[in-house]
């Protein structure tokens, strides 16, 4: 069976207060599930300039392999600020070289040989690169093995009621934050019911396999048909918590790709988001001893 698992969007530049970290939320994906071992993709675009020769370089010296095109764009490149405990605030900048990808046959024989791929909404900001993500997912095998995750990542105005509901359509597994799933509930008509409620509501209307919530530093649940798993969020000294969610999304994907039950792969996903919020940026290497729970 294949194994191959894909981030698919945005690989850019986030420009920290400490300076610059490649980031986009595809791409970390992408690196983390690697450092468990699986033959995983990171699918974007760079610009023909400096910034995209540095990213192809960081991702060469990560040993993470990549189907990244250059396109006649600049680079992505985000302003991040921190808050007092370590949270981000993203400026996202437009009309750049991951807005841009586009659908080539390279792209269909890796769509065909998929096992898992994680997207988002920001990536679908443009139609270049939206049409592109809904041919991939599309291209896909339908096989119950398969994993299409979608990480809503709802930033700043970059989503439209039609490009939720249609990503929701597309995915079996779900990753949302708490504040996401009040913005989601009051787009799609559903306030005042409690946080868990409205889980319960997306996993049976969109029919999912998976629905995972993340509360920061309050906690995490995983959602499956009839059963759901809670963990506290442990207290670490945190240097930023940029690609907290990634690295959770992705450690919790290579648990359940390699046979681990839920609560285990739930479980490792707390322990590795939080050894990332400790370090800056959102790719660093992992210690030995969470890489080698796999
Ligand atoms: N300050 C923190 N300390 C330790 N772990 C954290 C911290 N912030 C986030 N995490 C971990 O990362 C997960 C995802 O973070 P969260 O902020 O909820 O989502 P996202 O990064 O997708 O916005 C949390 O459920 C938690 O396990
Ligand atoms: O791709 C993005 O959404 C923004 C990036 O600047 C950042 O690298 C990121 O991915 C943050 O992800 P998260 O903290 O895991 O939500």
């Amino acid at each position: 069976m294949n194994q191959i698992v894909v981030g698919m969007g945005e690989a850019l530049w986030d420009c920290l207060p400490e300076g610059k970290k490649i980031g986009g939320a595809p791409a970390n994906f992408a690196y983390h599930v690697s450092q468990f071992g699986f033959d995983s993709r990171v699918v974007s675009a760079v610009g023909i300039d400096a910034d995209g020769d540095e990213i192809l370089d960081v991702f060469a010296q990560k040993g993470l392999r990549t189907q990244i095109e250059r396109v006649p764009y600049p680079t992505g490149t985000v302003q991040v600020t921190l808050d007092a405990v370590g949270v981000p605030c993203y400026e996202i900048k437009e009309g750049v070289a991951w807005d841009n990808i586009p659908f080539t046959d390279e792209l269909k024989r890796l769509a065909l040989n998929t096992r898992a791929v994680c997207f988002g909404s920001l990536a679908q900001r443009n139609e270049a690169s939206r049409i592109t993500i809904n041919r991939f997912l599309d291209t896909m095998p339908d096989g119950a093995e398969q994993l299409k995750i979608f990480d809503i990542n709802l930033r700043q105005g970059f989503y439209t009621k039609e490009i939720l509901c249609d990503s929701m359509r597309r995915c079996n597994v779900l990753k949302i934050n708490d504040e996401e799933l009040v913005t989601i509930s009051r787009i799609f008509g559903y306030p005042g019911i409690d946080l868990q409620d409205k889980c319960w509501i997306l996993l049976a209307k969109y029919n999912l396999k998976m629905l995972i919530l993340t509360c920061g530093t309050n906690g995490s649940y995983v959602f499956t048909p009839g059963v759901v798993s809670f963990q506290e969020t442990p207290r670490v000294p945190v240097a930023d918590t940029v690609g907290a969610g990634d690295s959770f999304t992705a450690a919790f994907t290579s648990a359940i790709l390699s046979g681990k039950p839920v609560q285990e792969a739930h479980k490792l996903a707390v322990e590795v988001s939080a050894y990332v919020c400790t370090q800056s940026g959102a790719m660093p290497e992992l210690p030995q001893i969470l890489k080698d729970r796999i």
